[in-house]
């Protein structure tokens, strides 16, 4: 054998034990593996007395893994635009290239900020049992508010359940009281809520003899069959029978807009009305309809009942009301509590109406469509407050919002699964989940501003001892004098104190001051939803309720309490990332307007603007649309959504897009340059039959001609027109004019028009009444022939 050959075998020994070497590789795994392992076995143990107990979402090595890839797709992609921009001179071409540039920049920098809620999502599980035994019945109070506004857009029998369905609790009815804030100032709101006092005698102990889920009237008797056994159904038919009669008088009462002369006899409380009132002009009403202390307040079965209390808090033409914050804070109490605040607020007592009736340490508020459908909800959270370890961090607990008004294929991509499911349990890994603002324990001393310290303890037998033995009618006058306009004048509610005031969302924003106060909070998402209410039906509402929401998010991230400004140093990077997720919606807006129209009529006027098809450098742009959206798709699929549902809610992606968040950013724009005032615009709760049904068909709501119908008809129209031009230049130029340079834009315009096809029906196809109004069309048309004769290109 020649020397060589020696030579080469021993090379290929050589590199057999190097690459046999590679085997050691397995090494490096373990100690990871087995720390995770032993983390668990240690959590486990510790979990034997816990009273909650946190799991990690499985799979996240291979999720980071892909993330990282479309990491490496996004940097190539941004390569290749900076580093093939057109020669200056070769005129619009250019700035179209350096906006495509920008718009992508964007696009990666926001996907890099929601991967903050996606790397580590967690799941907690509660110990009810382990509760029980610790503390048996020796629970602590709970206050818990509803808020309402508006009679004829929150029908008050619809919050007649909700309410219902709180003071059916399972949990001590003494230690329950529920205040019903009504922003109405109505009669009729107030009437309901009587009636209401009277039924929850029946309803309770029916409840509770028969243990049923949920407890809110209305949703048992529409989800339950008939029980078989006589004397059960019996009594069934019967509290149905009572029910639906209170509906009933409740809903032509709100139909005649009149409570009848004989019923305002009955109750001393309807004298407040005796003077023709307003909703924005009005006294404070502070009226307790059950009151627990007495020992007369008894069910038909000799229980004790939930406190229930009315307030409508006074309400002049020349004050501000701060509208559902201002609302909570009139419902929030604080006693003189040592914290580091001016001396000016800590000498005052500060004392609202909840504290001189009850005073609980925890709160609960839900909106008045969020109706209770799990009866052990607060024994849930407790096991949160109470825990021994994590429990003095936790400042308040959030459960998800659900609705009983989805569609199957989310049409209009209302039902936030993913959210729900992924997000904010992402976020609960970073620091805890947002406060939004339905759904949400809190701690009443750190709603009121108090900072986390180690040493803190809380009272938990505050509100039991506590209880004023003052006649009830004093109660009522003190709880009245709480509640007028001038109150918070010189103090620090809405500031410091209590809810914050001057943003549309006072949730968030409230809860990221806390956060950033050193507390933590807590997401729970129970098999079995907590709160289920009501979501918009129409586009309309859904596009106006995101305008709310964005305006508010962006304004947060523009003022003093921006995330990565107010929060740094308080929370981490991945919380102020988390939080940038929503406070960035809106300037979403500007770089997807200019990705549906640019590209499209480019192709159209024969601009290219991405790779050619032989280019390597179109294989990041495949790899990351494709890997993103089959991931976000499959998301969708583990979040309980169908494909379609999915499809449906890339439609929304982009509608939300083109109309609320660009609103959105307009009107935070007009704001800061104190050109309009803040405004927080009810969501209807009701709609008419026809577009109901239309609703049930998931046919899409337009029927009016309102102008954000006219931008997404526009956009709809201008894509259509791009492809058949673009296509037909092709046709007619017998194939010379290179579809090469122009398939990523044939592809982008060709999936814009095919997300847009209800958009065409709505325009051209439709008769109902919901279509799109032949007004909206004229417009859209007009502004895509002004988009084509304008000389871009
Ligand atoms: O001046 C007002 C306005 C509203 N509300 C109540 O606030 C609640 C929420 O209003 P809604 O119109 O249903 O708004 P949504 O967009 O559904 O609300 C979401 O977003 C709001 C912030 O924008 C949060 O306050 C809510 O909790 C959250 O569910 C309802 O119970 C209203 O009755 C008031 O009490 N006073
Ligand atoms: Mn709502």
């Amino acid at each position: 054998m020649p020397a060589e050959a020696w030579l080469w075998l021993g090379m290929l020994a050589a590199e057999l034990w190097f690459g046999l070497c590679c085997v050691a590789q397995s090494v490096r795994w373990y100690p990871v593996r087995r720390g995770a392992f032993s983390d668990r076995l240690a959590a486990r143990e510790i979990e034997m007395e816990r009273l909650f107990a946190t799991e990690k979402f499985g799979g996240r090595a291979l999720y980071r893994l892909h993330a990282a890839t479309v990491l490496a797709g996004i940097c190539l992609v941004l390569y290749y635009r900076a580093t093939h921009v057109p020669e200056a001179g070769s005129g619009a071409g250019r700035a179209a290239w350096l906006g495509m540039l920008a718009a992508e920049l964007w696009f990666g920098f926001y996907w890099v900020i929601t991967q903050s809620v996606r790397w580590c999502p967690i799941r907690r599980r509660t110990f009810k049992d382990r509760l029980a035994a610790r503390y048996g019945e020796r629970l602590p109070c709970v206050d818990i508010f509803v808020c309402t506004a508006d009679p004829q857009s929150e029908p008050p029998s619809l919050v007649m359940a909700t309410v219902l369905s709180l003071m059916a609790y399972n949990y001590p009815p003494e230690k329950l009281n529920v205040y019903l804030s009504d922003d109405g100032g109505s009669i009729l709101t107030f009437y309901a809520l009587w009636e209401t006092s009277a039924f929850a005698k029946h309803w309770l102990p029916f409840c509770r003899r028969y243990n049923i889920e949920p407890r809110s009237p209305a949703a048992y008797f529409a989800e339950s069959d008939k029980p078989c056994d006589p004397s059960s159904l019996k009594e069934w038919s019967f509290v149905k029978g009572l029910y639906e009669e209170m509906t009933e008088r409740i809903d032509s009462a709100v139909q005649s807009a009149n409570v009848p002369g004989e019923i305002r006899v009955k109750h001393k409380g309807f004298s407040e009305w005796s003077t023709v009132i307003t909703s924005k002009d009005h006294q404070p009403i502070v009226q307790v309809l059950i009151d627990g202390k007495d020992r007369d307040a008894v069910d038909n079965e000799g229980n004790v009942l939930p406190t229930l209390v009315y307030m409508a808090r006074e309400k002049r033409p020349q004050y501000h009301h701060n509208f559902k914050a201002g609302a909570m804070n009139s419902l929030v109490q604080s006693l003189v509590f040592i914290s580091p605040l001016p001396l000016n607020i800590l000498n005052q007592y500060i004392i609202r109406v909840s504290s001189v009736i009850s005073n609980s340490p925890i709160i609960l508020n839900v909106d008045c469509d969020m109706y209770s459908n799990n009866s052990d909800a607060i024994r849930d959270a407790l096991c949160f407050f109470l825990d021994e370890e994590m429990g003095h961090k936790t400042a308040f607990v959030q459960y998800p919002q659900n609705y009983n008004n989805m569609t199957k294929n989310n049409i209009y991509g209302n039902s936030f699964n993913v959210l729900n499911e992924v997000e904010l349990s992402g976020i609960d890994s970073a620091g805890g989940p947002l406060y939004i603002g339905t759904g949400c324990f809190h701690r009443r001393e750190v709603l009121c501003g108090r900072r986390f310290t180690n040493d803190y303890k809380e009272d938990w037998d505050r509100g039991i001892k506590g209880k004023t033995e003052l006649p009830i009618y004093q109660t009522e006058e003190k709880a009245k004098s709480l509640t007028t306009c001038t109150y918070e004048h010189n103090t620090q509610w809405g500031n410091e104190i209590g809810v914050k005031y001057d943003c549309p969302v006072e949730d968030v924003i409230t809860g990221l001051t806390i956060h950033c106060r050193g507390w933590k909070s807590v997401y729970n998402n129970p098999p079995r939803a907590a709160f289920i209410g009501v979501a918009p039906t129409t586009l309309a509402q859904t596009i106006l309720q995101h305008k709310r929401w964005s305006e508010g998010n962006f304004s947060i991230f523009l003022s003093k309490f921006c995330p990565f400004i107010f929060g740094k140093g308080n929370i981490s990077l991945q919380h102020q990332m988390a939080y940038s997720i929503y406070g960035l919606w809106a300037p979403n807006s500007l770089p997807t307007l200019y990705y549906v129209i640019i590209p499209s009529l480019g192709f159209l006027k024969g601009t290219p603007l991405f790779p050619e098809i032989m280019s390597p450098w179109i294989m990041p742009y495949i790899y990351v649309t494709i890997v993103k959206n089959a991931y976000s798709a499959y998301e969708a699929l583990l979040c309980g959504e169908t494909l379609r549902g999915w499809w449906n809610g890339q439609r929304m992606w982009m509608i939300r897009r083109i109309t609320s968040y660009l609103y959105g950013i307009i009107d935070t724009v007009r704001n800061m340059l104190g050109m309009s005032k803040m405004g927080f615009v009810v969501s209807p709760k009701v709609s008419d039959e026809d577009e109901s049904k239309r609703y049930e068909q998931e046919i899409m709501e337009f029927g009016t001609s309102s102008p954000e119908y006219v931008i997404i008809a526009t956009i709809a129209l201008l894509n259509l027109v791009c492809l058949v031009g673009g296509l037909c230049q092709i046709l007619t130029s017998g194939w010379n004019m290179p579809l090469n340079g122009f398939f990523l834009q044939v592809i982008l315009c060709g999936l814009l028009v095919i997300i847009n096809i209800p958009i065409y029906e709505a325009m051209f196809l439709r008769k109902d009444r919901g279509r799109i109004q032949f007004s909206v069309t004229l417009a859209s048309i007009g502004f895509v022939m002004l988009a084509l004769s304008v000389p871009l290109f």
